[in-house]
């Protein structure tokens, strides 16, 4: 067996002495989180003693928990990574003081997936449903605690009925949640020159276009109702590639072909949290709002004077016919800020008495990634 020339240790022997380190820590790690965990359980029940079901899950404060460790991070963990481990364990916590029920677009396998469990991790329930309707549905109803819904691709723009939805529901946005899209050619094939048909959602297949066009030319691309979906097929069946990511890939246990597939390397998805509550202020956060506008020459304009003049910056603007009334529409607007908190307060104040029309969404802490 071969030893280290400086030392005389043999392989076996400098393992076991960094393996020794690393259970001592393992050790402290499990009573501390359990020490944590205790003390989420004594949050549930001093929330329980008040007696508002609104306190439960607070998006406000796990973000500020987030950043906090954000900033103390030294590595050499990357900072995504302290998130991603940190929101599992305030999953864990939060599903000690109540279990949380999250409806998405199912079926389990999309983006969507992903996005609900980036945001609620996997102590969460995931509730899939078949439309963006009865994801909404589901949370008005009380069937499910929160709703994730897809509001915006960096490439193929809104998610019209996200927004069409959002008008007229009572239900508050509380966070927010972007995920980067990555394609991926999951298959069971071993070649390129095995596939017959690839298949995915008509907007997946339009996201790899040129991929598709330089690697697979003459393959038929069948648009299907899912990512998922496609992924299901391709295990079943090798002569099929599914464009899908990887949640997809990992629920019917399907080899990659080829990663990263996506003809626009920064494909992101922006996902709304939705529920029966309202966020608290977290430091850095947004409000979205819906206004309507008399139909005349600049009244967007001088409609949205007082956010300027009370220096709160707008993030985004989208403009949906309103659907009650023909070329009338109304607009979706990002400012930054909390609706409790000045500038934003004042502000919507002045908008309030000016706007014909205005809702406020709700304010929620900006995504911490
Ligand atoms: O601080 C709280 O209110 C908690 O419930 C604790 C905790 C956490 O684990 O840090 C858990 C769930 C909430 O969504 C926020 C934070």
């Amino acid at each position: 067996m071969s030893s280290d020339k400086n030392s005389g240790q043999t392989i076996q022997e400098a393992l076991a002495v960094v393996r020794q380190q690393i259970d001592g820590i393992d050790g402290t790690l499990l009573e501390l989180l359990n020490r944590r965990a205790q003390c989420a359980r004594e949050v549930g029940e001093i929330k329980a003693r008040f007696g508002d079901d609104g306190f439960i899950y607070r998006p406000e404060r796990e973000a500020q928990v987030l950043r906090r460790l954000q900033e103390l991070n030294q590595g050499p963990l990357a900072d995504e990574t302290i998130t991603r481990l940190f929101r599992e364990v305030m999953s864990a916590c939060l599903a000690l003081e109540q279990p949380i029920g999250v409806a998405f677009l199912g079926p389990l396998g999309t983006f969507s997936e992903s996005a609900a469990v980036k945001q609620f991790g996997h102590a969460a329930r995931l509730l899939p449903q078949a439309s963006i309707d009865d994801v909404f549905r589901e949370v008005e109803a009380g069937h499910a605690d929160y709703a994730v819904v897809p509001v915006e691709n960096s490439t193929e723009g809104a998610i019209g009925r996200t927004l069409d939805l959002l008008l007229g529901t009572s239900l508050k946005i509380c966070g927010e949640v972007v995920v980067r899209i990555h394609q991926n050619l999951l298959t069971r094939a071993s070649d390129l020159g095995e596939i017959k048909q690839v298949l995915s959602h008509a907007q997946s297949l339009a996201q790899c276009h040129e991929w598709l066009n330089r690697n697979l030319p003459d393959v038929p691309r069948i648009p299907v109702a899912s990512n998922a979906e496609a992924a299901r097929r391709a295990a079943e069946d090798p002569s099929i590639a599914a464009i899908a990511g990887e949640a997809a890939a990992e629920r019917y246990q399907l080899p990659h072909l080829a990663s990263n597939i996506e003809d626009e390397p920064n494909n992101t998805t922006r996902f709304l949290v939705l529920g029966r509550f309202a966020a608290g202020v977290s430091g850095q956060d947004k409000t979205s709002l819906i206004l309507s506008t008399p139909n005349r020459t600049g009244a967007l304009q001088s409609l949205l004077s007082p956010l300027a003049q009370a220096g709160v910056s707008m993030t985004r603007l989208e403009s949906r016919p309103a659907r009650h009334a023909l070329w009338e529409y109304v607009f979706f607007v990002d400012i930054e800020g909390h609706a409790d908190a000045e500038p934003v307060k004042s502000a919507l104040d002045k908008l309030a008495a000016e706007a014909a029309y205005l809702k406020v969404l709700g304010s929620y802490p900006i995504a911490v990634y």
